[in-house]
């Protein structure tokens, strides 16, 4: 079987600058895949090209055999392709139940999943009926994470999903990141600094540096990595 998302040789340039320089990985369905490296070498605008918020300069992306890439962030949308943003002031006055409902607006007839289950698996079942400005702000990010499956994506990104929490409340991210992998089949790609967050999520790690791939492979085949030590996990 093929894998649901192939990344091919995606090169990004901004001017003389290639951001990505190269990059190339499968992902399958329900499987979780870290994105880490220095600050600069490209996880970010990798996540855009994902997104359809970059054009790629060369290389390409399929979902499922079909080309995703350099169609706009509203095509990788509708091709089954979710992004979270940092920013969790999307529906300050509005429910959860009600952000959900705009966002099923995005499945363009692909199936979904009902808002209760999608609640449940990010263990925010009892937040549904109540104002997002309500909700801790660990929660505010758990329901951007909600909002982006409500679109019924087959690829999740999420994008330093872990920024400002605590461990257990990374911890309790994690779970439900890899709870909404299994039970769902989303592939996710994870973007994040916090490696005691990011390496037990992870069955895959790929490492960048200076837009190209250092190291790919399991979290512990990373953590023992020689030239990934040397160049980012000696100071993570
Ligand atoms: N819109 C842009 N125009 C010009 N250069 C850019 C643009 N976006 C990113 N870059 C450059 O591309 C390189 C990669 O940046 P990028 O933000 O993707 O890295 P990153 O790994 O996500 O970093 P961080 O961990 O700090 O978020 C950097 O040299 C950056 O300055």
């Amino acid at each position: 079987m093929s894998a649901l998302l192939v990344v091919e040789d995606v090169v990004k340039r901004f001017g003389g600058v290639a951001a990505v320089d190269g990059v190339s990985f499968t992902l399958d369905a329900g499987q979780v895949l870290g994105l880490i490296g220095p600050n600069g070498s490209g996880k970010t605008t990798l996540l855009g090209v994902l997104a359809g918020t970059h054009d790629p300069t060369s290389g390409k992306v399929t979902l499922d055999g079909r080309t995703a890439s350099g169609r706009g962030a509203h095509r990788a949308v509708s091709a089954g392709i979710a992004r979270t943003f940092q920013t969790t002031r999307l529906f300050g006055t509005w429910t959860l139940r009600e952000a959900l409902r705009l966002a099923h607006g995005e499945r363009r007839g692909r199936p979904g999943w009902p808002d209760e289950q999608i609640a449940n698996l990010l263990g925010l079942g009892d937040a549904l009926d109540r104002p997002g400005a309500s909700l801790t702000s660990a929660a505010q990010r758990l329901a951007m994470i909600a909002l982006a499956l409500a679109t019924g994506p087959r690829v999740l990104l999420l994008d330093e999903p872990a920024v400002g929490m605590d461990g257990t409340e990374a911890a309790a991210l994690a779970a439900a990141v890899r709870r909404a992998a299994g039970e769902l089949g989303v592939a996710v790609v994870v973007v994040d600094h916090n490696m005691q967050f990011l390496m037990p999520l992870a069955d895959t790690v790929l490492v960048m540096a200076a837009g190209a791939v250092l190291a790919s492979g399991t979290p512990a085949q990373i953590r023992s990595d020689e030239a990934v030590i040397a160049s980012y996990l000696g100071e993570a």
